[in-house]
């Protein structure tokens, strides 16, 4: 198969070098041109525009968008419409609305699949699990492709109609800021507690047979290997909120409770409003690094 790629940063590029990897051919774009340059020399076939990707895909076009929420989906897609048809794929596999994909499947001549991606950065090796909302005979089609970029075939599925699969990662990403602010919690207690403990210990004992093993424990382990058991320079901001934002939102028009999303994401703001030094906003701010490579904010020395 040949796979267009759409926005080449962290997350695009492992699309390219793992669909290459299973033997598919890549057509690439991104804004930035070093970018391009970096998956060419990877064995993608260049593109210097959206519309110049179109063409040089020829008449079954299959595109993956893996660029920021938002504005910049809409831009790709605009520039995408007059060279598409009913028979060719699309895939946004970034974390847009789920309202916005189902817009977009309505207005996207081609068929529309909103892919919800989890994963972050580690996927290169691992691979992703993929949530995947909108027409069954799309994702069918692109199958081999979502086998290359997931974890393998158990790694992907379709949740149901446009918009499910972003839905479905919206609200996993709910679930993420609890599980963060839940470790935070756990490991301020023990870090301001009775005990002088080596926490890099403790999580790596917890990620041994322990009822609350995880990745996000796994990544716990790893700050405070790279970090120190206090967390050195780490601050106590913060960062990101959106999806956070748009499961509270969506728990509350469908008047499900949602107490442990809501106070996470309560105290991702309040990191931004009070500088606390609390360890568990510290701990969430270097997870955010561990799981998505985002910028860490450091204290100044
Ligand atoms: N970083 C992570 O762990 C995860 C990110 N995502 C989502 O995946 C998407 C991409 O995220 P990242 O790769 O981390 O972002 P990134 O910032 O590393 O890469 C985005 C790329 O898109 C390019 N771009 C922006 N506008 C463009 C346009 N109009 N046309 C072509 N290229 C354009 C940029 O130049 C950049 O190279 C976002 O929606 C993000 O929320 C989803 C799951 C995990
Ligand atoms: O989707 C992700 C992980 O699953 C991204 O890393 C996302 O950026 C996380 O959300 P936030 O930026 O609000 O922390």
């Amino acid at each position: 198969m040949q796979l267009g790629v759409i926005g080449l940063g962290r997350m695009g590029r492992i699309v390219v070098d793992r669909v290459l990897d299973a033997g598919h051919d890549v057509v690439a774009f991104d804004l930035d041109e070093a970018a391009v340059a970096s998956a060419a020399d990877a064995g993608a076939t260049p593109a210097d525009s959206v519309v110049d990707l179109a063409e040089k895909l020829g008449d079954e076009k299959r595109i993956w968008l893996m660029v920021p929420a938002g504005e910049a989906v809409d831009a790709a897609l605009d520039d995408l419409e007059d060279h598409l048809t009913d028979e060719d794929v699309v895939v946004d596999g970034g974390n847009s609305h789920f309202e916005d994909s189902t817009r977009r499947a309505e207005e996207t001549p081609a068929a529309y699949l909103d892919c919800g991606t989890s994963g972050g950065p580690a996927g290169a090796e691992l691979g992703f699990s993929l949530m995947v909302g909108g027409p069954e005979w799309a994702y069918e089609e692109l199958t081999p492709v979502f086998d290359a970029v997931a974890t393998g075939p158990a790694g992907h599925d379709r949740m149901g109609p446009a918009g499910s699969g972003h839905y479905v990662k919206m609200v996993h990403n709910g679930v993420e800021y609890a599980l963060m602010q839940a470790y935070g919690e756990g490991f301020e207690l023990l870090a301001e507690g009775r005990y002088d403990l080596d926490l890099e210990a403790v999580a790596r004992t917890w990620n041994n047979g322990a009822v609350i093993r995880s990745w996000l424990l796994e990544l716990c382990e790893e700050a405070f290997r790279e970090e120190g058991t206090d967390l050195g320079d780490v601050d106590d901001y913060v960062a990101g909120g959106s999806t956070g934002t748009w499961t509270v939102r969506e728990a509350l028009e469908q008047e499900v409770p949602v107490p442990l999303i809501y106070q996470a994401l309560g105290e991702r703001f309040g990191s931004r409003a009070a500088e606390d030094g609390r360890f568990s906003r510290r701990l969430a701010n270097r997870l955010r690094y561990g799981f998505g490579r985002h910028e860490v904010a450091r204290r100044e020395k």
